[in-house]
């Protein structure tokens, strides 16, 4: 057992005792907005960053790491003498989600508001060109896509010239193509990525070397998470060679008095509860219906969109009364995510949204006390992240993961080496039968016996459920072998088990001994079961003709069976939805151009044109320069194999450990 060590005496954490001290509208800021005192993550961050130096900062979730790289950045932004010229970008901050840019973009408004100067700026009539005044100011610009096009963006950006780029890596890697953005060296200061660990993830290589391809090389960069020690061997693809790193960790007086580490706030119960596919809805039912006070907002988190929309639709009417049910998932229109997205946020009664990791990281929503892990996320960093949209700056929040009893009890081991630990859920109190979960089933399976819509939808949903199970990273522990095929799609209120590769060869009644009648499930809609009902007497007589015809061909010598028949069927479907999409697109292009002036035609045009022959040009340059850098990475010896874990690899100036605690072993503001 580690002994406890002594307390050290601690100097006051407070704004004045920050290296340089603050200007007095951002103290206003923090005093209006009530932060009396800085973070853990605050202090260390904004000492180092104000200093002009390279950070690489991993901090508890909801410990303030916005503001943390927001004020230097601003005032970073104000420090000349004079004004950006039109044109030049000086800071950028890039974030993986269109959600968590649009909160950052918000922060960042509301601490400007207080910039006497700026404030004047964000005031004027935004359709018209911006006045550029000789003081400096900072202007942002969110950049997204989803809900506007890239050309309407760099319409945007031309006539209000910001100086301040916040957004996703697509959209901003296509305005810097752009050759009217600049950002010189002379101009540049700042670059920050926020969850700076999964931009670096590989789907996001492309877009984020395109944006560094566009950036000086002499800037000051800032990366942010929650858990960035997975990443470290990556951050020389930022360029970051010898940045100072800054962690902030809790200390937790465990029973017995030994100290454990986590990498979670104190304020955030991190709990499990090991229970059978078949009763993961009665037990978040009964979380829901017990926990008191009564959760305000709480998130679910699923694997996949499908499982998502599938639930979104069938848990009205199965969930505890009261509950207002929101869905968030990447497949949903940009204008119904951002709208389904506002509707939780503002909502005024309890509300359960239900979500894929889209919503994991970063998300700063209010009142969220309750996070439920229905399905453990495929990548391990992530259930940090999860959890921590609960139990933020103080708050208290429950967070409870389902694990399947066997094989995934091992993943408990593993989120206690990632100091993640989690205890049993004691309270509420679960108590679960074999009734209640069959009551529940079977109010969803009615549901998918009434309408076809939701019948095919459930299928679609388990189907991709299954393939989501073989991408866990923790591939020992999430084992495709070890499920219970029969009890999952219980759980799912299925009617029947899909047709899968998963399940071929074992011997499963894939009707579930239920006996429901599947082909004669009818659409809700009328005409939409008239339709197939006619399909269906169309392929029956085709497949009865197919057969008569092969038997006949079987009957001459040399002929073969015609394998992929019934997957040409399936390609030509998949062909024709292509064409309707593409259709509808054209459409509503075509809607959007019609109520076009024709000058704004014009301009719309030359842009587009603009912007495909730039991005082209582009794709090449950054080509050209990942090969560059690769060149140059291995001329240097540095091929990322060579680093260790977090602590021991890249060599830093200097280490700050900071504890997320203001007494010996509590989390901040508990
Ligand atoms: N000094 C402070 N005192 C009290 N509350 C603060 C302070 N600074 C920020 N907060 C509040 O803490 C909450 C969490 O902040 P923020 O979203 O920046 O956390 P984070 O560390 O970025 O979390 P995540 O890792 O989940 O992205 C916000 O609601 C913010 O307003």
């Amino acid at each position: 057992m580690a002994p406890v060590p002594p307390r050290a005496k601690k100097a006051p954490r407070t704004w004045d005792s920050l290296a340089q001290a603050l200007p007095p509208w951002i103290l206003d800021y923090l005093q209006t907005s009530g932060f009396e005192q800085p973070t853990p993550v605050q202090k260390s961050t904004l000492d180092l960053f104000r200093g002009n130096k390279d950070v690489v900062v991993e901090a508890v979730t909801g410990s303030g790491k916005t503001l943390a790289y927001l004020i230097p950045v601003v005032e970073k932004l104000l420090r000349g003498d004079e004004a950006a010229k039109r044109h030049h970008v000086q800071g950028i901050i890039i974030a993986p989600t269109r959600e968590l840019a649009q909160q950052i973009y918000n922060v960042c408004v509301n601490l400007i508001k207080f910039h006497p100067l700026s404030a004047e700026q964000l005031q004027h009539d935004r359709d018209e060109k911006r006045t550029i005044t000789s003081e400096p100011v900072v202007y942002p610009q969110l950049l997204v896509g989803g809900t506007t096009k890239a050309a309407e963006d760099l319409s945007a950006f031309l006539r209000l010239s910001p100086n301040l780029l916040i957004g996703t890596p697509g959209r901003l890697a296509e305005l810097l193509a752009s050759p009217y953005v600049k950002a010189p060296a002379s101009t540049f200061e700042v670059l920050v990525m926020d969850e700076a660990d999964r931009l670096l993830d590989l789907g996001f290589s492309q877009e984020l070397n395109r944006i560094l391809g566009y950036l000086p090389k002499q800037r000051r960069t800032g990366l942010f998470s929650a858990s960035l020690s997975d990443a470290v061997e990556r951050l020389v693809t930022v360029g970051l060679l010898y940045p100072h790193r800054i962690t902030v960790r809790v200390r937790n007086l465990k029973d017995g008095g030994e100290i454990q580490e986590r990498k979670t706030p104190m304020s955030l119960q991190m709990s499990y509860l090991i229970t059978p596919a078949s009763q993961k809805m009665p037990a978040l039912c009964q979380i829901l219906e017990k926990l008191d006070p009564r959760p305000a907002r709480s998130i679910v988190f699923f694997s996949t969109c499908f499982a998502v929309k599938y639930f979104a639709r069938v848990l009205q009417g199965v969930l505890p009364e009261g509950f207002n049910i929101v869905s968030l998932h990447g497949k949903l229109e940009p204008q119904v995510r951002e709208k389904n997205f506002e509707r939780f946020v503002n909502s005024t009664s309890p509300s359960v949204l239900l979500t894929t990791d889209i919503a994991a990281r970063g998300l700063d929503i209010p009142q969220v006390d309750l996070v439920v892990q229905h399905d453990p996320p495929t990548d391990t960093k992530v259930f940090i992240h999860r959890c921590g949209r609960a139990g933020r700056a103080g708050r208290r929040g429950l967070a409870v993961v389902f694990l399947q009893p066997g094989r995934e009890e091992g993943y408990l081991q593993l989120l206690e080496v990632r100091q993640t630990p989690c205890t049993p859920l004691e309270r509420p109190e679960i108590i679960l039968t074999e009734e209640k979960a069959k009551a529940i089933s079977s109010k969803i399976r009615k549901q998918a016996i009434a309408d076809r819509e939701v019948y095919q939808l459930a299928q679609r949903a388990f189907v991709s459920w299954a393939r989501s199970y073989i991408e866990h990273q923790a591939s020992s522990i999430f084992r495709i072998s070890d499920l219970d095929w029969v009890d999952l799609a219980h759980g799912y209120g299925l009617v029947e088990l899909p047709k899968m590769p998963e399940i071929k060869g074992k011997n499963i009644d894939r009707s579930l001994g239920l006996g429901i009648d599947v082909e004669a499930i009818p659409f809700k809609e009328k005409a939409r079961e008239q339709k197939r009902l006619e399909e269906l007497e169309k392929w029956k007589k085709e497949k009865a003709a197919r057969i008569a015809s092969q038997e006949n061909a079987n009957a001459e010598p040399g002929q073969k069976r015609k394998k992929n028949e019934a997957w040409s069927e399936k390609q030509d479907a998949e062909e024709l939805k292509v064409a309707r999409r593409e259709k509808k697109r054209k459409r509503r292009e075509a809607e959007r151009a019609s109520k076009m002036t024709e000058k704004e035609k014009l301009e719309h045009m030359k842009l587009e044109d603009m912007i495909e022959k730039v991005r082209k040009q582009n794709e090449e340059k950054a080509r050209e320069e990942a090969e560059e850098r690769r060149k140059e990475r291995a001329a240097m010896g540095v091929d990322g194999k060579t680093y260790g874990a977090f602590g021991k690899g890249l060599p830093s100036k200097k280490k700050v450990v900071a504890e997320d605690s203001d007494d010996e072993f509590g989390g901040f503001d508990d």
